[in-house]
């Protein structure tokens, strides 16, 4: 019951990426994050104002849908966005990998960024099934009820970098994605994401800073945030750089060369280059940097600027790890 689906870029900038998630034949583009743990749909019981331009899931129309009558759904996201609903189950099917009995949350409510960004019919969360915000009883995300029925308990993220489809492979390992050996590091489940230790960062061609950073794999996140001392690093060599807070982050001259970002995992330096750190352009010459700063968030975020470098392995065995490898 292996699977692979197309991951494809929303926009220009790689801000999220959509893939085909089919519940009961109907198809809708779900982005894919291993920031959080709700399936969750738009749907018919969205007032119309709120379903506009988005394809909407119609559990009337499934004949496998099963209500779980009482249960309900409330989700906030690290930007504020947020979402809520009832809940039932139904067959979610993910390229070759099909499950029945999945837990499919329906959008009642959605935040007012969800409903602008049409391209986005929800969620398929790949965090840990314990942050799952199903009451009265947390619900198991696709790949915990998929698990069983791989050929290894795994799925692996091949993001792209400008406008390419990656790809998300569950229950294999696909060599031919990636060069080199897999370093693998251990994930600290605890707050129910993919939570690691990262073991410093490099500047260009600067020597490796040795530091314990604390930090998630986040698909579901657009850019790498990281604590101070390294943003600092970074745009102390990027000529022009600063923090401009009506942009609410690091911009420099559209025209700059930005140097590489190499952020440690364990032995394993994984090099980010410096064109992916050119996000977008924010105002006038000016770009939005791909690096920016995580205080207020309370751990770094490896988000898709970072993940997008490289090939990723989200090992769900029993003892949960990362395999990074370069590609
Ligand atoms: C610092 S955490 C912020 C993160 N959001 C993001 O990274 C959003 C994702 C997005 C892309 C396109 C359209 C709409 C939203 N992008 C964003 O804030 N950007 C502003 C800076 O420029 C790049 C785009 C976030 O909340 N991620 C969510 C999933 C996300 C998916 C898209 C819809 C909104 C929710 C999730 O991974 C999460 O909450 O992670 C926690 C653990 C930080």
């Amino acid at each position: 019951n292996d699977g692979s689906v197309t991951a494809s870029p929303e926009d220009a900038y790689d801000s999220e990426y959509l893939c085909p998630v089919s519940i009961d034949g109907q198809t809708l583009a779900l982005d894919f994050d291993t920031g959080s743990a709700d399936l969750w749909v738009f749907s018919t019981s969205l007032p119309s104002s709120e379903q506009k331009g988005h394809t909407l899931f119609d559990p009337s129309k499934s004949t496998n849908w099963k209500a779980l009558s009482g249960y309900k759904w409330n989700i906030t996201y690290g930007d504020g966005s947020g979402a809520s609903g009832t809940v039932g189950t139904d067959v979610v099917t993910v390229g070759g990998t099909s499950v029945s009995g999945q837990a499919v949350e329906i959008a009642t409510k959605v935040s007012s960024a969800f409903v602008s960004d049409t391209a986005n019919d929800g969620l398929l969360g790949l965090a840990f099934s314990s942050i799952n915000t199903v009451t009265p009883k947390a619900q198991h995300t696709f790949f915990d009820t998929a698990k069983s029925s791989l050929s290894s308990p795994v799925f692996t993220a091949d993001l792209k970098h400008r406008q390419l489809p990656g790809t998300y492979d569950f229950g294999t390992i696909d060599s031919s994605k990636y060069t080199g050996t897999i370093t693998y590091i251990d994930v600290d489940t605890a707050n129910g994401f993919w939570e690691f230790t990262g073991s410093g960062y490099a500047v260009g061609s600067g020597s490796f800073v040795s530091s314990s950073i604390d930090a998630i794999a986040d698909t579901g996140t657009t850019l790498i945030y990281v604590p101070d001392a390294v943003v600092t690093a970074y745009y102390k060599q990027v000529s022009g750089a600063s923090y401009d807070s009506s942009q609410g982050g690091y911009t420099f001259p559209c025209s700059a060369t930005l140097p590489n970002l190499t952020l440690g995992i364990g032995s394993y330096h994984a090099v980010v280059p410096g064109q992916y750190i050119n996000y977008s352009p924010a105002s006038g010459s000016k770009c939005f940097g791909g690096v920016q700063s995580d205080s207020g968030i309370g751990f770094s975020i490896y988000g898709d600027v970072f993940l997008k470098s490289q090939f990723v392995i989200f090992d769900g065995s029993s003892t949960p790890r990362l395999g990074f490898a370069a590609k």
